[in-house]
């Protein structure tokens, strides 16, 4: 007898792989598939309509696919499913991304057609049971249909009698077998015995009532003979054992009520091993009482249940943190001064404080040590110097990237009762890292920002804490681990970035750019081999002349590290492996076409080979400035024009900026008007004050420039000043410009040039002294960079040139000046006589 009553939907498709849900029974799926995943987000999460919350439960059947993660492309018209609505998702990230679904059969269908497979499958079914046929319709239509029903419905009490009748679902099922409309009578009864994937698969495909029952009713005597034997051999009435605790044959004959949501078969074994584990991790005996307890409660769980995967998640991270493992140290100073040179090229200061670091942990193991933080522009080599420390320790390396981090739990973890929880990165690092004395690069700490989830600079404060981090709680891991062994070293960008408190925590090392000859040697010495073997080449194929080498540093790039030099060799790397490549497979070709023309005459032979004769690649490629052109396009950075000096107005300045130091034109230009100052590009307060200072330095100085002003009245009478910073899209600020902001306005109202050869810094006063500003290495190579050959600091800066390259420095003129009036000397042609002021304008000597 078919019940088909025919009704045609459009519904989404799940394909479920490791159960088979029958109507009327409820059963758990994990969503991990990205098919299967894509339908949950766009029909279950994002609306809220009680038809978008059924969807069509189909098992794959072995002909759909022959493994079970294997995404199934078409399913076969005319498979049986189960329409289903589903009532619970909840999701988690950690591992990975997955769903779980709560959902209860409704009836059965027939899938007629796939509409879609993507984003997510959606099929025409026909729905085949009979929601509502009568038992009294069936009792006239077959007599015998109606003794089969009042069998199962008896062998079902019979076994609903067996089982533990305290359980709330056991006396729901009772009640609810009286009334079941025959229909469902087998749905209900398979789902609540153990039987194979295959059994259940059989029942739902059995449209027939009465093949259905015939299928089920074997299932349910099965179930009850298991248990007589069980209740045999112990003696007592039935109780619920843990299925870990009984026989193994047993174990798998017995479904007991709580098994209808349960039937992962793996699961003993998994709980066995995951004791093991526990028991080798060699945890402390906190950590280890908390896995043992939490390992109890997983044995008493079901699988599908959402807080079975977050414990077995939880203890899965428990057993693999390093709790007692330990890499041993392999401190040779001299070794580790070896390894430095040869990984680094430079950096003298750094290095020697890196040296002093290491030699006192060779003398005294002190787990107290000071936390190392370079700051520096990008690309300076702050991350390779933490790695070779690592290296030259024969420690673990792992790099936490806080660039960005704005939540407390970040760093500490999500506390487990949130779903999706996870550790922090330190957890995880240790995780990753295998040791529990790793060293832990903490990169860019002055991008952690304070988001609404509290301040990850404070979680950060504990960890670096050497009286505090031996007893680090993570919120997931929720038992104290000890970070005692770990080295930490910071990295930042800018001083200015770090919070106040993490500062006071760590010892700054400034790093700063390097010369154009020190990146010329780093190029040499590192980047072209390190390029040259990422790409599978060998400098007897590539050879980059020093001119090219040279050109690409000035003309290429513009920067104070070597990332993005580093990046252009990889750009001519990648063109000459083109090159490379294609020549050897032409000559493949023409050996096989050779081969080939074996049969060929004598005279076709000839002809054949000349067409495919090959010039040998001409080794090495040398890559000279034409070449060069043609693989990294016109230059992008010129020498500075020098035109832009020839109209009065313009001068050169010297900034700092977390990506080193700069050189900015500042530009001033007059109008007509009532004395208005007008400022643009982006300033920050600061320097909107000291452009208004150096202004009205020159308004009460006026005269001493050689600036004709009427008596009695002012500068700026009937004249608007407009002083312009480019780049206007990038925001400045600081106090650096005021020599500057002064040179343009003088250069402005005298009508005279400033010198196109000089760069300057400094901060002025109301009354004309020149103060000290930060950053003096970065700007001075920066204005080498630009091709200035003289460059005015503050007097009191002239001891930071000891940190400038003596190459730099033979090339430069460097000018202290302690009064605006000698720096105005000092970038003007012809000086100012009347300034009335010693002005003599010394060369430093340092
Ligand atoms: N002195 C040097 N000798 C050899 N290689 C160097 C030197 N300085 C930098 N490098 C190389 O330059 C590249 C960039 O360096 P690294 O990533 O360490 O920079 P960083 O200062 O950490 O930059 P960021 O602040 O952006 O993280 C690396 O390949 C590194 O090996």
């Amino acid at each position: 007898m078919s019940a088909s009553s025919g009704i045609i939907r459009r519904i989404p498709l799940l394909l479920v792989s490791d159960d088979v849900l029958l109507p009327g029974a409820s059963m758990r799926i994990s969503v991990r598939s990205s098919n299967n995943m894509n339908m949950v987000k766009s029909r279950l999460l994002s609306r809220n309509t009680l038809s978008s919350a059924v969807i069509g439960v189909i098992p794959t059947r072995p002909e759909h696919s022959e493994s079970e993660n294997e995404e199934v492309e078409n399913i076969q018209s005319n498979t049986v499913g189960t329409a289903a609505v589903v009532v619970q998702v909840t999701g988690t990230n950690w591992p990975r991304p997955m769903y779980t679904l709560l959902v209860t059969g409704i009836y059965r269908f027939r899938l007629d057609r796939l509409l879609q497979s993507t984003p997510y499958k959606v099929g025409s079914v026909t729905q085949l049971d009979n929601l509502t046929l009568d038992e009294a319709d069936i009792d006239a239509e077959n007599k015998e249909l109606g003794e089969l029903i009042e069998s199962l419905r008896e062998k079902a009490r019979q076994l609903l009698d067996m089982y533990d009748i305290s359980l709330p679902v056991v006396v729901k099922l009772k009640k609810l077998l009286k009334t079941l409309p025959p229909q469902n009578l087998p749905d209900i009864c398979a789902s609540i015995v153990k039987a194979s994937y295959t059994e259940k698969l059989q029942v739902l495909d059995s449209v027939d009532l009465e093949e259905r029952l015939r299928k089920t009713l074997p299932l349910l005597v099965r179930q009850i003979e298991g248990l007589r034997l069980l209740q045999k051999s112990k003696k007592n009435r039935m109780q619920i054992v843990p299925r870990s605790k009984l026989p193994a044959v047993l174990g798998k004959m017995i479904q007991t009520p709580r098994d209808m949501l349960d039937d992962d078969k793996d699961t003993d074994n998994e709980l066995l091993d995951l004791e093991n584990k526990i028991r080798e991790a060699q945890m402390p005996d906190q950590a280890n009482k908390i896995a043992m307890n939490e390992l109890k409660r997983l044995e008493k769980m079901s699988p599908h249940m959402p807080d079975y995967a977050m414990t077995r998640n939880y203890l899965d991270l428990l057993v693999e943190l390093p709790w007692s493992k330990l890499t041993k140290d392999t401190l040779d100073i001299e070794q580790a001064r070896r390894d430095l040179d040869c990984d680094h090229y430079a950096m003298d200061k750094l290095k020697k404080r890196v040296i002093e670091f290491l030699a006192v942990r060779q003398l005294k193991n002190s787990l107290k040590g000071p936390i190392l933080c370079f700051v520096g522009p990008p690309g300076v080599g702050k991350t390779s110097i933490g790695r070779s420390i690592a290296h030259t320790l024969g420690r673990e390396f792992h790099r936490i990237s806080l660039g960005g981090v704005c939540d407390q739990s970040d760093i500490r973890g999500h506390r487990r009762t949130y779903i999706g929880a996870m550790p922090g990165r330190i957890i995880q690092g240790l995780k990753t890292a295998g040791t529990r004395n790793p060293v832990f690069l903490l990169d860019e700490i002055d991008k952690l920002t304070r988001g609404v989830h509290g301040d990850p600079s404070a979680a950060l404060l504990e960890v670096l804490d050497p009286e505090q981090n031996h007893t680090f709680v993570d919120h997931y891991v929720n038992v104290p681990f000890d970070l005692s062994q770990v080295i930490f070293i910071a990295t930042a960008n800018s001083l200015a970035g770090i919070p106040a408190p993490l500062r006071d925590r760590v010892e700054i090392i400034p790093v700063a750019g390097y010369t154009q000859e020190e990146k010329f040697h780093i190029a040499i010495r590192h980047l072209i081999p390190k390029q040259l073997a990422a790409h599978g080449l060998t400098s007897e194929q590539l050879q980059i002349l020093e001119d090219s080498i040279k050109c690409t540093i000035e003309k290429y790039t513009r920067e104070a590290g070597v990332r993005q030099l580093e990046r252009k060799i990889g750009a001519i790397c990648r063109a000459v492996a083109v090159r490379v490549a294609e020549a050897s497979s032409k000559h493949e070709r023409a050996d096989k076409d050779t081969d080939a023309v074996h049969h060929e005459t004598d005279d076709e032979k000839d002809a054949h080979l000349a067409e495919n004769v090959v010039d040998p690649p001409e080794m090495p490629i040398v890559i000279d400035e034409h070449a060069l052109e043609d693989i990294l396009g016109v230059p992008r950075f010129e020498r500075e024009s020098r035109d832009r000096f020839d109209e009065p107005g313009v001068a050169a300045g010297l900034a700092w900026t977390e990506v080193g130091g700069e050189v900015m034109h500042v530009e001033a230009t007059r109008m007509e008007g009532d004395g208005k100052l007008t400022l643009t590009g982006q300033l920050g307060s600061v320097m909107r004050e000291s452009a208004r200072l150096a202004l009205n330095w020159l308004r009460s100085h006026a005269e001493g420039c050689g600036i004709a002003v009427a008596q009695g009245s002012d500068l700026l009478e009937s004249t608007d000043v407009h002083i312009h910073f480019p780049a206007g899209a990038v925001s400045k600020d600081g106090p650096s410009a005021g020599v500057t902001v002064a040179s343009a306005l003088v250069s402005l109202f005298t009508g005279r040039s400033v010198r196109a050869d000089t760069a300057m810094t400094g901060e002025i006063t109301l009354h004309g002294l020149v103060l000290p500003v930060g950053g003096i290495r970065d700007k001075i190579l920066a204005a080498h960079r630009a091709g200035f050959m003289r460059v005015v600091i503050p007097q009191k800066n002239e001891k930071d040139l000891k940190d400038i390259p003596a190459t730099v420095r033979s090339e430069m003129s460097i000018i202290p000046c302690a009064r605006l009036e000698q720096v105005l000397c000092a970038v003007f042609p012809e000086g100012f006589p009347d300034l009335g002021r010693d002005v003599e304008v010394v060369t430093s000597k340092l």
